[in-house]
């Protein structure tokens, strides 16, 4: 493969040799463990030796992130653990190659660092950024087929799988399509990188748009609350801060860890410590309908040391999560595994505790996060896929409910959001309605919070973070 993907900058103190190399023939073994085990939500791909192909290729191409950066990624989720940082991790459901502009990705790390500064203000402890980004391009899906008008084809996947377009040519699995999205997310980590790194993320700059932002009177709410940050730059810049040293920041990829050609084919041995990580991405989580405990993802992702997200809905008893961890993280290391809760807003209040208590009481490493996306989702009477602004900010109410009754930390947030001005969600102070869905509805899989109800979002989520 001739692209160079560099790979995605985090300053990072620990960072050591670059070296990534292939796994051994031992280690390639059990890293393929997995694939003797049930996996389900994988595509069926129909020309195997065109998988095997571009799976050699993938093998060989250059990592997209860095092992080091994974290591301090795993220091910074071990720190929101503790209560010493929030995590905020956001993006689309799905991304799209057609969609991978610099300005539509520009748009989702705005939006993703204002909220950061909002929630950084409310939790007065940093804010470990982490982007749904150059890699969330597999799904899985609750169907295996769509129908329509009488015609029956494989559901769409994501842009790594098939194409959304309904013809039987667009929704046939294609291991191309692996390759496109390595591609497409080596050009997307460039564009991270460049506006991390560039100047863009300045403090002073990112509080400006957020004062744009209020200039709405709709988010008059927000006032105080952004009033105070005003002040707290105020105040900074009379003490001397020296602002240019703030003009870089960390923002993290990640996706779940679906289609395990992919993620395997990425793997490299980390030449400082002989470890695995699985170079697609700094973070990987485990969706709620892959996380079985004898099955192919659990037993892949337990053998790469990138830190590990695991999705528990709510028909997860204690019991499972104590597995889980037991899998994941045999050695109960702090910021490897992330248990990102996504009950929903009926529900949290009720099943989310006793994984907590029992968690905690057995002594077990975890970060906890509140996904308020997943377990929320609707269909408006006009046939949209939705979900109800009250309904989200309600499940994050609930969730540092939970912990606050428990003594425990509630260690971050996981979003569905876009940078964009879309109509995909119901609710927030625009009101968006059942006939606005259809203004400018734009997601292939879920609805995504736009760009004004992210920062709602994170207004709110600031005011619930005071009170941690
Ligand atoms: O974001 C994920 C979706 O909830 C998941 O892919 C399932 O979607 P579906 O029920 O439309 O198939
Ligand atoms: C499918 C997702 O979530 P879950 O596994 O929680 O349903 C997702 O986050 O895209």
């Amino acid at each position: 493969m001739t692209i160079a993907a560099q790979p995605t900058h985090s300053p990072t103190p620990t960072r050591g040799g670059p070296g990534t190399d292939a796994p051994s023939e031992a280690m390639a073994r059990e890293l393929d463990a997995f694939r003797r085990l049930p996996a389900l939500q994988q595509p069926v791909w129909p020309d195997r030796a065109a998988l095997e192909a571009v799976a050699t290729r993938l093998g060989e191409a250059a990592p997209l992130v860095l092992p080091a950066d994974a290591d301090t990624l795993r220091s910074r989720l071990a720190a929101a653990g503790r209560g010493e940082a929030f995590v905020l991790q956001g993006g689309d459901c799905a991304e799209i190659f057609a969609e991978a502009s610099a300005t539509r990705i520009r748009n989702k790390i705005r939006t993703i660092l204002q909220m950061a500064v909002i929630l950084t203000h409310g939790a007065s402890t940093p804010v470990v950024k982490i982007g749904r980004l150059a890699g969330q391009y597999a799904k899985p899906r609750s169907s295996d087929d769509e129908t329509r008008d009488g015609v029956t084809l494989p559901a769409y996947r994501g842009d790594m799988i098939n194409g959304f377009e309904f013809t039987p040519q667009a929704r046939t699995p294609d291991p191309r399509r692996l390759e496109q999205a390595y591609r497409i997310s080596a050009a997307t980590a460039n564009v991270v990188r460049a506006f991390t790194q560039g100047g863009y993320a300045d403090l002073r700059q990112v509080h400006e748009w957020n004062r744009g932002f209020m200039r709405n009177p709709a988010y008059a709410r927000y006032e105080r609350t952004a009033a105070e940050i005003d002040r707290a730059i105020r105040f900074m810049q009379a003490c001397g801060a020296d602002f240019d040293a703030l003009r870089t920041v960390e923002l993290y990829l990640s996706h779940e860890a679906l289609v395990l050609d992919y993620e395997r084919a990425l793997t490299r041995v980390d030449s400082r410590t002989g470890h695995a990580y699985d170079t697609s991405a700094h973070f990987l989580w485990i969706g709620e309908r892959t996380r079985q405990l004898e099955g192919a993802h659990v037993d892949f992702l337990a053998r790469v040391a990138n830190p590990i997200g695991v999705k528990l809905g709510p028909t997860t008893t204690p019991d499972d999560a104590l597995a889980l961890a037991a899998r994941i993280n045999p050695d109960n290391l702090p910021g490897r595994l992330t248990f990102v809760a996504r009950m929903g807003a009926g529900k949290v209040r009720d099943v989310l505790p006793g994984l907590v208590e029992k968690v905690t009481a057995a002594g077990v490493s975890v970060t906890w996060v509140t996904d308020p996306m997943h377990g929320n989702t609707i269909t408006s009477g006009t046939g949209y896929k939705t979900r109800r602004f009250a309904d989200v900010l309600d499940e994050v109410q609930g969730f540092f409910e939970v912990h606050r009754a428990l003594g425990t930390v509630p260690g971050g947030l996981h979003m569905e959001l876009t940078g964009d001005d879309v109509t995909e969600v119901l609710g927030g102070a625009e009101a968006i309605d059942e006939a606005g869905l259809a203004r400018r509805y734009e997601t292939l899989v879920d609805p995504r919070l736009n760009h004004q109800q992210s920062l709602e979002t994170a207004f709110l989520v600031a005011e619930m973070l005071r009170a941690r």
